[in-house]
């Protein structure tokens, strides 16, 4: 046993999506840059942001855009401490310094996306071997928290540290067909959004930042009690599953119509097709499609932060039974995520349990 006291095995406790959410870290944008360019991004990144990145790589985000984002995140973390939750913001940090080892060299990112990076499971946090290279870094701003509930009682897992050398990169992604994969197999390495949490079990994507190597690595570094599922998912441009499946109660799993392919673990699950994104062609997409849309953040198993523009989905939601909280978030989109990407639930209530169809 680990000799932790209850309460001190409650700093960190986070089984699933849907739990009563008790404290969470929000990211900031403060600080951010363009991400220095890799080949192995082109196959996820809208098709600008390749010569956006190329160009712009290592160079501050645009400015009033990125502030008016960082405001909608001040304004979300406003709303989330309204409702009695506790919320954590990173470090402040300077992404546009360079950093690299002996095989390469690269600029930072930004520290917007907590749930690319981290996962809490159950009551540890593990620090993931985050794929791209100007991300290599990106914890940092998180650290001095991790130390925080570390101290407290949380449990603290790290991943190996990948070297990154081109060899990773060296994938059998096949840009004519849109097949195959942009990382290869040689060493581990995953983003922790890839993974999904249902209580003692998680499911994950194979995806352009995520490899087999570093889905066997989290199996086994995770123990007996969880078990790990590999789901095919329809998208060629894989990075990150939460805008493609997102499980917003038992048995309820909001699904991406052109990406989710129905799965066995959710056989008795009700499942909702999430509505066309209301986000037009012109507004600044970065890294992802609109379909973060449906990048909804669940407060409770009836509660959920939805992008106020979405009305569509909004609507949705509330017929099948949620009580939606709108809040402004299209700024933020344009960095790489929504509600879901922007957060790090870090103490839901609850202890784990079994929720999917033939797992236990
Ligand atoms: N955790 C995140 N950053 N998730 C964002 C996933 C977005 C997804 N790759 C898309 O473009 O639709």
């Amino acid at each position: 046993m680990s000799g932790r006291s209850e309460e001190e095995f409650y700093v960190v406790n986070s089984y699933t999506e849907w739990d009563p959410l008790e404290e969470v870290v929000v990211g900031s944008l403060a600080g951010g840059v363009f991400p220095t360019w890799q080949e192995s991004m082109g196959p996820t990144l809208p098709h600008d942001s390749v010569r956006i990145f190329k160009e712009r790589g290592g160079t501050p985000l645009p400015a009033e855009h990125a502030a008016a984002a960082e405001e909608e995140l001040d304004g979300f973390a406003a709303v989330l401490r309204e409702r009695g939750i506790t919320v954590v913001r990173p470090e402040p940090a300077d992404h546009a310094r360079t950093f690299g080892t002996p095989q390469w060299q690269s600029a930072g990112n930004s520290s917007g996306m907590p749930r690319d990076l981290l996962i809490v499971v159950g009551d540890t946090i593990v620090e993931t071997p985050m794929s791209w290279r100007c991300r290599k870094h990106e914890v940092d701003a998180f650290r001095g928290l991790i130390k925080s509930y570390f101290r407290r009682g949380g449990g603290w897992l790290a991943a190996p540290q990948p070297e990154l050398k081109d060899t990773l990169f060296d994938g059998d992604f096949d840009a004519a067909t849109e097949t195959g994969w942009a990382v290869s197999d040689f060493e581990p390495v995953f983003d922790a959004a890839d993974f999904m949490r249902f209580g003692d079990d998680l499911i994950v994507q194979r995806s352009h930042v995520t490899n087999e190597f570093g889905i066997e690595w989290m199996r086994r570094a995770l123990g007996s009690r969880f078990r790990v599922h590999e789901v095919p998912v329809n998208d060629p441009h894989a990075m990150h599953i939460d805008a493609t499946m997102v499980p917003l109660a038992p048995g309820k799993l909001l699904v991406n119509p052109d990406r989710y392919i129905p799965n066995p673990l959710f056989r008795d699950w009700e499942i909702l097709e999430a509505p066309k994104p209301a986000l037009g062609p012109d507004w600044p997409m970065y890294f992802c499609s609109p379909w973060l849309s449906m990048n909804v953040l669940s407060l409770d198993e009836k509660t959920i932060v939805v992008e106020r523009q979405e009305q569509p989905l909004l609507d949705a939601l509330t017929d099948w039974g949620f009580t939606c909280v709108p809040v402004d978030f299209r700024h933020v989109y344009s960095f790489g995520g929504s509600f879901h990407c922007a957060t790090l639930d870090v103490r839901r209530r609850g202890r784990g349990g079994t929720y999917l169809n033939g797992t236990a």
